[in-house]
């Protein structure tokens, strides 16, 4: 076919055909710079294909020639059009001549895997110049090269334009989608040893590189390691070691790892885990370093100072001496939206027209910035303007794990060593610590943002941060030495990253928050961008513009979802009882806090799915060991101060249910309180959840007068959650204590189990008939302790995967069992919220609620309102294709 071209036969002239990518390699392959070779499909080929496709939706049938009319300001309408689109372009089938011409190419590349990348052109009818950046927003497609594979690839990559970020992106832009050209580069895959960019400027080359395949630094998984580069000499200026966990390559070992596909096409790519020993080496080896600097200085020359290259380090052979390094991607500075932008010398052709439009790429840049930016971490618009700026520190975060989401710049407060009333200078600082202890919670509840050294997404200073709203990263190596007290940071919870900016505030504004609502205070000198109560303007000089005003890249369930910190410009989507439709799915909230009831309770939430008494009790128990004030002869005053907490639950969310976890003292989180807890050798598995009731009932007594307090009250809202079930002798202990109280004669009340200790999966139907009502699916200690990792250890997070199919089953089997034995079953473990993409699952499979942090209650709406649709819309389908068939079988 004609329409199909080798890299080394691309002309200028093909330049709209084959997309920028394409383009862009080819001018480098035929000028001998090494680039894998390879093929691209031109755009006009996606277009006979749309006209080609039989529509089932009469609505799209003009796809190719017509404007979409999306109402972008509705989500739902956007996804539910995104995905029947790509629904029909993925099971439609490509015509066979088609075949014949990709099975001939394809079988000039020596490969078992190929990779296909979309590149992209703009041409002049869409109004910007072909350099806007649309870097990351549409992704790249892995397959065995196989006709069969290939052709499917092919349509996901095409299906990649109509992804609801995607129509949402060119409507934002002005872009109509029939004049964008979609072109798709077919190359061959091979294993690396490394991967990374560089990242060129006038007075600096950074560095980065990661081991395998580039993927894992395309996707945020790693830290790679980092150089600094002075670009005349070549010199290595600093080089730091990054934190490689993982890495990707081609699949060689069966591993669940692998990743895939959505139509049941497996993919040739797994990702593995690094070891210790691995992590601590550069992954890129000296003479490859020299070899990329050579090359960086041979570009220099071809296409100017500024520009980004991504490279790969390909092994075809077993051995490293055999090992080639090729260019994978090369951007322009324009294209990175660099203030000194440079012409690429290639871009001859196009420069007059591109120097016309260049206010409407930058209005259009801007837009992008501040409303939504797709833009992954290496290919930032100011990559460029951070390196040559003044402020390395800002080019070059410490990082962790994003632990709570949103972003504060306030001063640090380090506390390197535990003590009960550690010196706090001021209110809205960021706390940095080693590790967080539940007796800093009044220090967290006036804290701008929190950095740990330790934990992972499910420790207190976690589980309390994404309650009250502020940013939290956690596992940051060394923070309390790197960060001093008094520097301003800027923690970005969402990137898990933190920058340091210096002792002095002046030019960047600072965040403030008052009652959970964060808003900008004006800046005290220097740009001056800021009034009182507007929003902060984003300056795309300034480096913390870019973090600020840079969202991660969302996935497309997450699309919809408002911000619900209000610090970025992005869509909103209040979950009014006006704007949404009913869920039958019921949405719960995780809480402890009396601070955030107000806020909570006021969403349209359908009660608290999980009240965590040991948080919740902190403040009540005033740094005293719970046994203490048993001792001290202060019982009743403990009943009555727990009752009064609950009861404000209870009559903020009545007649809304609440359902209230019974401690669950995990002895090493609450060492500080007196006296301590008798230290365990392995507390995850040591004296907690109901076994310790066993041991000693008299604090679950305790508890059991509260609430009773609680529906002498007038109260009967309130039900009791069991943790950490280990066998059902436990639970008939604690449940005859709960029928001594006189709870269980009350109507309304109801006694749940977590599910979160793995026998359950083998003992609910016993659990049921022993009288658990209901059981709450946890995820955090389920994964915990079904792969057998440590959920609190920052290095280990790699391993902690919810998604991991023994997990996934075993929710799909708890489910199942609760729906057939009649109860209900909800879940309130941190997964849905980590990956919204499981509520579709969730739903799909029939849990009866779901049960989030505060700060994932809109997108898990969101989400549960689009696995209800999509349910909905199914089975509307494959009735209408029934009714189909059947007419047609009548009329033959
Ligand atoms: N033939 C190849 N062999 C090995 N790695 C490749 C090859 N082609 C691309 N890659 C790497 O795979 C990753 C994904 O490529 P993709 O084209 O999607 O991203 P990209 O180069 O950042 O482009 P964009 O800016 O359009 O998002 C990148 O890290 C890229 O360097
Ligand atoms: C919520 C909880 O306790 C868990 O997921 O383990």
């Amino acid at each position: 076919m004609d329409n199909f071209l080798w890299l080394n036969q691309i002309q200028p002239r093909d330049r709209l055909q084959v997309g920028e990518k394409a383009f862009h390699l080819s001018h480098l392959a035929q000028r001998g710079y090494p680039v894998i070779p390879g093929f691209a499909i031109e755009a006009s080929v996606l277009r006979d294909f749309l006209e080609k496709i039989d529509w089932f939706d009469p609505l799209f049938a003009d796809l190719p020639n017509s404007s979409l009319h999306l109402d972008v300001d509705n989500p739902r309408q956007l996804q539910l059009v995104a995905r029947a689109i790509r629904q029909e372009i993925t099971t439609a089938t490509l015509p066979t001549e088609w075949k014949t011409a990709l099975a001939s190419f394809s079988a000039g590349i020596e490969a078992s895997a190929l990779i296909l990348r979309p590149s992209l052109a703009l041409p002049s009818e869409t109004g910007v110049t072909s350099d806007l950046k649309i870097s990351g927003l549409l992704e790249a497609h892995v397959c065995d090269r196989n006709e069969e594979a290939l052709a499917a690839a092919i349509k996901r990559v095409w299906a990649e334009l109509f992804r609801a970020r995607s129509l949402l992106y060119w409507r934002r832009n002005g872009i109509q989608i029939q004049h964008i050209n979609l072109a798709i580069l077919v190359q061959p895959l091979y294993n690396s040893l490394a991967a990374g960019l560089v990242q060129a400027s006038p007075n600096l080359w950074e560095i980065q590189a990661t081991c395998g395949l580039g993927m894992a630094l395309i996707k945020g998984e790693v830290l790679p390691d980092y150089y600094q580069v002075q670009p005349e000499s070549g010199t290595v200026l600093m080089q730091q070691l990054g934190v490689k966990t993982l890495a990707y390559n081609l699949k060689e070992l069966p591993s669940w790892q692998g990743i895939e596909s959505k139509n049941g096409l497996s993919s040739p790519l797994q990702t593995y885990s690094l070891g210790e020993e691995q992590q601590q080496l550069y992954a890129l080896e000296e003479k490859y370093l020299k070899q990329l600097i050579r090359l960086a200085q041979q570009l220099t020359d071809e296409i100017g100072p500024a520009f980004t290259v991504e490279w790969t380090l390909t092994a075809k052979g077993s051995e490293s001496s055999a090992a080639e390094l090729y260019i994978t991607q090369v951007r322009s500075a324009q294209e990175m939206g660099s203030m000194e932008s440079t012409s690429l010398a290639f871009d001859s052709g196009e420069q007059g027209r591109q120097a016309d439009n260049e206010t409407s790429r930058q209005a259009v840049e801007e837009s992008i910035l501040t409303q939504h930016s797709f833009l992954t971490t290496h290919s930032s618009p100011n990559a460029q303007s951070i390196s040559s700026s003044q402020e390395p520190s800002v080019a070059h975060p410490l990082r962790g794990i994003g632990a709570a989401g949103g972003r504060a710049i306030a001063p640090a407060q380090a506390i390197a060593s535990f003590s009960h009333n550690p010196e706090i200078t001021s209110t809205g600082r960021v706390l940095v610590v080693k590790t967080f202890h539940p007796d800093w919670l009044p220090l967290l509840k006036h804290a701008a943002g929190v950095v740990a050294e330790q934990g992972g997404m499910t420790c207190h200073a976690a589980i309390i941060a994404r309650e009250l709203g502020i940013p939290a990263v956690v596992g940051v190596r060394d923070a309390t030495q790197s960060i001093q007290s008094d520097e301003f940071v800027l923690v970005d919870g969402d990137r898990g990253e933190i920058y340091l900016l210096g002792k002095e505030r002046t030019a960047f504004p600072s965040i403030i928050r008052e009652k959970g609502e964060w808003s900008m205070e004006p800046s005290v000198s220097g740009t001056g961008h800021t009034e009182v109560g507007k929003p902060f303007i984003y300056n795309p000089q300034h480096p913390i513009s870019r973090v600020l005003h840079n969202t991660p890249e969302l996935p497309d369930a997450q699309l919809p979802i408002a911000n619900t910190q209000g610090l970025m410009p992005n869509i909103q989507l209040p979950i009014t009882a006006t704007t949404s439709p009913i869920v039958a799915t019921q949405l719960l909230v995780n809480l402890s806090q009396p601070s955030t009831i107000e806020r909570a309770a006021s969403l349209p939430v359908d009660g608290v799915g999980l009240l965590r008494s040991e948080l919740m009790m902190l403040e009540v128990l005033q740094g005293q060991h719970p046994g203490r004030w048993l001792t001290s002869g202060r019982k009743q005053e403990l009943v009555e101060l727990m009752a009064q907490t609950i009861c404000q639950f209870a009559a903020a969310f009545a007649p809304r249910p609440v359902f209230y976890r019974s401690l669950d003292w995990r002895s090493h989180e609450f060492q500080s309180l007196a006296p301590s807890f008798p230290s365990e050798v392995n507390p995850m598995l040591g004296m907690r959840g109901t076994f310790s009731y066993l041991q000693d009932p008299s604090l679950f007594d305790v508890e059991l007068s509260a609430l009773v307090k609680v529906y002498q009250s007038g109260y009967t809202n309130v039900n009791l959650l069991l943790p950490f079930v280990r066998t059902v002798e436990e639970f008939s202990f604690c449940r005859s204590r709960v029928e001594q109280a006189g709870l269980l004669h009350q109507s309304h009340f109801q006694l749940w189990i977590m599910a979160e200790v793995p026998s359950i999966l083998f003992l609910l139907p016993d659990y049921i008939k022993a009288g658990c009502m209901g059981i709450s699916i946890g995820t955090n200690d389920l994964t915990q302790l079904l792969l057998g990792v440590d959920r609190d250890r920052a290095e280990m997070a790699i391993g902690f995967d919810e998604r991991h199919p023994a997990v996934m089953e075993a929710i799909a089997q708890l489910i199942r069992t609760a729906k057939q034995e009649g109860i209900p079953c909800s879940i309130c473990g941190q997964a849905p919220a980590k990956y919204p993409e499981l509520i579709d699952r969730l739903v799909e499979w029939g849990i009866s609620s779901i049960s989030v942090s505060l700060d994932a209650v809109e997108r898990t709406y969101t989400c549960i309102a689009r696995a209800e649709q999509r349910l909905l819309l199914e089975a509307a389908r494959s009735q209408k294709s029934k009714v189909k068939s059947q007419k047609k079988g009548r009329r033959d």
